[in-house]
């Protein structure tokens, strides 16, 4: 299998790394292009035999699949130069959410995937969420479930609903990284532990903590009540947060989803000169 990228941003140069590290794909078998060629050239160095291309047309010609790792607004640029060197048996995925299955099938004449990665699939670890076009077959869908196999648990969502599971596999990342550093900052401030054994003490925690909600088996609520003892000191801190927090994550999906709103109707824009509706 052949792949080509477009855009080594955040997420481009994670996925490239994780393929080439996990073993799923060799350098040889990877095609990149950039806006910013140098960027292109110096993964080229750090992995010997990928192969750098200066424009999107050479990311694109001769791959069996093509991820298109760039943001919604860049979107019309990229589609309207590969447009015509995209043929039919070709595969490719973008990783944006606010552009549709629909949309990327009407500007590319072959199949198309929507796939929404994480910066936990680096660990090879975590979702991929997982969105087929309608011109995939079911071996396209098993050749593609198993490249995003070495790097993670891949997932089929309803694009429906791509929003509110990035925010949990995608997004959840940050969020999580927010509240330790938060929790960190409080710990040094209050009690003057130093902190670096304050991040090496909570980073284990929550290594810890995933994998007791995972291979553990745990729900979230039974672990809070096998730590909580009763008449004990965690139930304090629960009380507090639970009083504090009120619908603070209520609103968080609610602000996701706004700028959700906003970038669909900036690409719709971008694409057809008006809104149309979203999935
Ligand atoms: N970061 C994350 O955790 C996740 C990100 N995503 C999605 O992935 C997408 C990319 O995100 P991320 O990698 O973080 O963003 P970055 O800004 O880090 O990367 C975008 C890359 O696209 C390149 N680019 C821009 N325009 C073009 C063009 N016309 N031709 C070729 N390359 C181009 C940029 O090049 P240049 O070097 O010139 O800037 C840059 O390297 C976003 O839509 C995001 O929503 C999805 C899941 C997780
Ligand atoms: O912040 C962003 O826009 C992207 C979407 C998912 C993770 N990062």
């Amino acid at each position: 299998m052949n792949v080509g990228f477009i855009g080594i941003g955040s997420m481009g140069s994670l996925l490239i790394d994780t393929f080439i590290g996990s073993g799923a794909l060799k350098p040889s078998q990877i095609t990149a292009s950039n806006r910013t060629y140098s960027k292109a050239i110096a993964l080229a160095d750090r992995h010997p035999g990928l192969q750098a291309v200066p424009s999107n047309r050479d990311a694109v010609i001769d791959q069996d699949v093509i991820f298109l790792c760039i943001k919604p607004m860049e979107f019309k640029a990229v589609l309207d130069q590969i447009r015509d060197v995209v043929l039919p048996h070709q595969l490719v995925i973008s990783i944006t959410s606010p552009v549709l299955l629909e949309q990327l099938e009407d500007a590319l004449n072959c199949k198309i995937a929507k796939v929404i990665p994480s910066i936990t699939n680096n660990m090879c670890s975590g979702v991929t969420l997982c969105m087929y076009g309608n011109r995939m077959t079911d071996a396209d869908i098993i050749r593609l479930n198993g490249l995003l196999s070495y790097i993670s648990e891949p997932l089929p969502i309803d694009e429906q609903h791509q929003r509110v599971v990035s925010d949990l596999s995608s997004c959840g990342p940050a969020i999580m990284a927010f509240l330790l550093q938060r929790f960190i900052d409080a710990a040094v401030e209050e009690t003057g532990l130093p902190r670096d054994q304050a991040r090496v003490i909570a980073s284990e925690m929550l290594l810890g903590t995933g994998q007791l909600l995972t291979a553990g088996g745990m729900t979230p609520e039974e672990l809070q009540s096998r730590v909580c003892v009763p008449g004990g000191i965690t139930a304090q801190a629960i009380a507090l947060l639970n009083n504090e927090l009120d619908c603070v994550f209520n609103r968080l999906i609610r602000v996701t989803h706004a700028k959700y709103e906003e970038d669909l109707e900036r690409v719709s824009v971008s694409l057809y000169g008006k809104e149309v509706n979203g999935p």
